[in-house]
């Protein structure tokens, strides 16, 4: 990894700026996924540094565009600026998502900061049984990378109002007729797994739209473990409800649940990380490293 710089903790941490953004441990607790709690120390010691620089490269990018606009002679409407997450299932994207976007709004009020994730571009359970894809939820043949692209340009090229599907864990699937809007950003935060995969049959890359672009890394095994814990609370959020996917699991003996749970890891969600989402580790801006109970132990940053 000859071109990412490496830093610990420590290291990290020294870079942050003297005034520190003030968040309590009540905001923690409402931007965690299911009831994990977020550690306030990662706050100031990692994500402190991280959204300075965040700032940094969008300044820098916003001046860029007004030259650009003063050179050409064009009143061009500036693009909102792009941060793509991508990492496993259940390696902690959308709550480090979240938690960015609590701190850049919180640090720069002035920014309006929208979060999304791509989930909500996976066809349909509907279409996916057409198509014989269930078993392989997640793998990139279960998206529909032109919508995603399309929707990308459409919010580059500064669209008031754009709407983009909406998939819920809960179900398993797209909700029907619920849709979520994007409406003029300054900052637009984008997280799932395919963000930064490369294209099948020559469609765009979605990674080139972005401006920025981290993984959220750790070792398989203890991704399995955050699996397992989110899979159990999921079902027993969810064990009163008859019409929910996770019903009958949690109805039937645990033995059951588990092996339905492990089984999905091993067959799908961790071939997944191997074939298609770790090999676009090396093309993000930054790597956040994760070690046992979500702790940041390293921080790669990309300077070529
Ligand atoms: N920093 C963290 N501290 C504590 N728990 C976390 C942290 N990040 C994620 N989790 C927990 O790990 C599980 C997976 O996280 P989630 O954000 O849902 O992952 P992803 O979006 O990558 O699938 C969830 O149960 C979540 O609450
Ligand atoms: C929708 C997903 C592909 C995305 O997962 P996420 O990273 O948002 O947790 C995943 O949650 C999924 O459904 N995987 C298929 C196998 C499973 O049920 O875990």
């Amino acid at each position: 990894m000859k071109n990412y710089t490496a830093f610990n903790r420590d290291e990290w941490a020294k870079l942050a700026p003297k005034n520190k953004v003030e968040i309590t441990q009540e905001e923690l607790a409402n931007i965690k996924s299911l009831g994990d709690v977020v550690d306030l120390t990662d706050v100031h010691e990692i994500y402190t540094t991280l959204i300075s620089y965040l700032h940094l490269v969008y300044k820098e990018k916003r001046s860029g565009q007004a030259k650009q606009r003063e050179f050409l002679h064009r009143d061009l409407k500036p693009a909102p600026f792009i941060i793509g997450i991508s990492g496993s299932v259940a390696v902690g994207k959308s709550t480090t998502a979240r938690l960015l976007q609590l701190l850049l709004s919180r640090t720069y009020p002035e920014l309006k900061v929208h979060l999304m994730t791509t989930d909500g571009f996976i066809y349909p359970n509907a279409e996916l049984k057409r198509k014989n894809l269930m078993s392989r939820k997640g793998f990139p043949e279960s998206y529909d990378m032109a919508l995603l692209t399309d929707f990308l340009k459409d919010v580059l090229s500064g669209k008031d109002d754009i709407v983009y599907p909406l998939y819920s864990q809960e179900l398993s699937d797209i909700v029907p007729g619920k849709y979520g809007h994007v409406q003029n950003p300054d900052i637009l935060i984008i997280e799932g797994i395919n963000t930064l995969q490369l294209p099948r049959g020559g469609q765009v890359v979605t990674s080139d739209y972005f401006d920025f672009s981290l993984y959220i890394d750790a070792e398989e095994n203890i991704i399995e473990k955050w699996y397992m814990q989110r899979f159990y609370k999921v079902m027993d959020m969810n064990k009163n409800d008859p019409d929910n996917y996770y019903y009958e699991l949690a109805n039937a003996p645990r033995e059951e649940a588990t092996k339905f749970a492990e089984e999905t890891w091993q067959m799908i969600n961790l071939v997944n990380l191997r074939e298609y989402i770790a090999p676009t580790k090396q093309r993000a801006s930054l790597i956040l490293h994760k070690t046992t109970g979500h702790l940041i132990d390293q921080i790669y940053l990309r300077h070529f």
